[in-house]
């Protein structure tokens, strides 16, 4: 895929929202959203009726919003339509393909549609089938297709005509895990192979820490959070420590949980290991200190980092917890008081169709 002659750099803003807000008669679908997207893959995550489509289709100038601001490289969604759909490309959530074409003829169609010529829109139709792992298949009809490879049909479309951001509706629905990893590695790969910046909407949480720089969770249409990755997990790492007990300290964890209070760390028990709060590497020499103090074994004593997920504990006062948050997918140091059903890919923020009608 040919890359270059970007208008914008490495770091300018590639969406940026102000007060946005959109009413439909019954619900506020969003409200009052501020943001500003920087390039690279950045994260939407939500749980059903969050708002998540309705920012996708305000930012590609096909609704308009009812209050507020918002640019996409730099052009107004309100009066600048046609010049982002030239600059973006878009996957709808739902199934969109025609199923008695072929890949080729449909991207190629798709190519044609934004404007290349014929040979030039072949040849990128053909480049994009490859990057997304269809080249094989290309002649085939789509509706012959697995959900995996309209997905990836889906992805080559919103790629073909060399767009410099494309805005990706839960592209892992429906997929199985393996096909999810994948669709995740070909998204990565968009914009560390080619450039082209990436809005990704999911309601898992765990698989988008995997694939982005940045990460933003809206609920009932208001920003809950937005950050980076590797900020949202920062602040959140621990220390997993596991102790033996012994004739004077027949509970050694208990006894080194009260020692660490004494001690002004914060760690809480998970079965035989005690997690604490790791704010800086002196923890490290509080727990030694402790242990050796009690005249206790160490058993293992290692940084965890906690997932996104986790950040979203309920009951932290500044970070709001997700609608249902599954303790299956959040790694090594699962949060005690979440609850949910278990996806492979972390924790699945979704809900029940309508409950965003809360923001209303
Ligand atoms: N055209 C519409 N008319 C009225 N209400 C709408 C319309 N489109 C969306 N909504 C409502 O707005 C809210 C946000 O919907 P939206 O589709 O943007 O959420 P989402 O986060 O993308 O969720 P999902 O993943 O389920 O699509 C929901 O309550 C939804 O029912």
């Amino acid at each position: 895929m040919r890359r270059g002659g970007r208008p914008y750099g490495r770091s300018v803003t590639v969406i940026a929202t102000e007060s946005l807000t959109m009413r439909y008669p019954r619900v506020t679908a969003l409200d009052r959203l501020t943001l500003d997207v920087a390039p690279g893959v950045v994260g939407l995550v939500g749980a059903n009726g969050a708002g998540k489509s309705t920012l996708i289709k305000i930012l590609l100038g096909l609704l308009p919003a009812t209050e507020g601001r918002a640019s996409v490289l730099g052009l107004d969604v309100a009066t600048e339509g046609p010049g982002i759909r030239e600059r973006v490309g878009y996957m709808p959530e739902h199934d969109c393909l025609p199923p008695d074409v072929t890949a080729t003829e449909f991207v190629v169609h798709m190519a044609r549609m934004s404007g290349l010529p014929p040979a030039a829109a072949r040849e990128r139709a053909a480049d994009t089938l490859r990057h997304v792992g269809l080249y094989e298949e290309r002649y085939r009809p789509v509706g012959g297709y697995s959900t995996g490879m309209k997905q990836r049909v889906k992805l080559a479309q919103a790629l073909v005509h060399d767009p410099q951001l494309v805005l990706l509706d839960e592209p892992t629905n429906g997929l199985d895990p393996v096909g999810r990893d994948e669709m995740l590695g070909l998204i990565r790969r968009v914009w560390t192979d080619f450039g082209i910046s990436v809005l990704v909407t999911s309601h898992l949480l765990g698989e988008l820490e995997r694939t982005c720089d940045h990460v933003v969770v809206v609920d009932g249409g208001r920003l809950l959070r937005s950050s980076s990755t590797a900020d949202f997990t920062r602040t959140t790492a621990s220390l997993a420590v596991e102790v033996t007990d012994s004739d004077r300290h027949p509970d050694g964890a208990a006894a080194l949980l009260r020692a660490l209070d004494g001690a002004g760390a914060r760690a809480r028990a998970e079965g035989r290991l005690l997690l604490v709060d790791m704010p800086d590497e002196r923890v490290c020499d509080t727990v030694r200190d402790a242990v050796a103090g009690l005249g206790l074994g160490l058993v293992r004593m290692e940084q965890r980092r906690h997932g996104i997920a986790e950040v979203f504990r309920p009951g932290d006062a500044d970070t709001p917890a997700p609608a249902t948050a599954d303790p299956a997918g959040t790694g090594p140091a699962a949060p005690a008081a979440t609850a949910g059903p278990a996806t492979p890919a972390g924790p699945d923020v979704s809900r029940k169709e309508g409950d965003g009608d809360a923001a209303a």
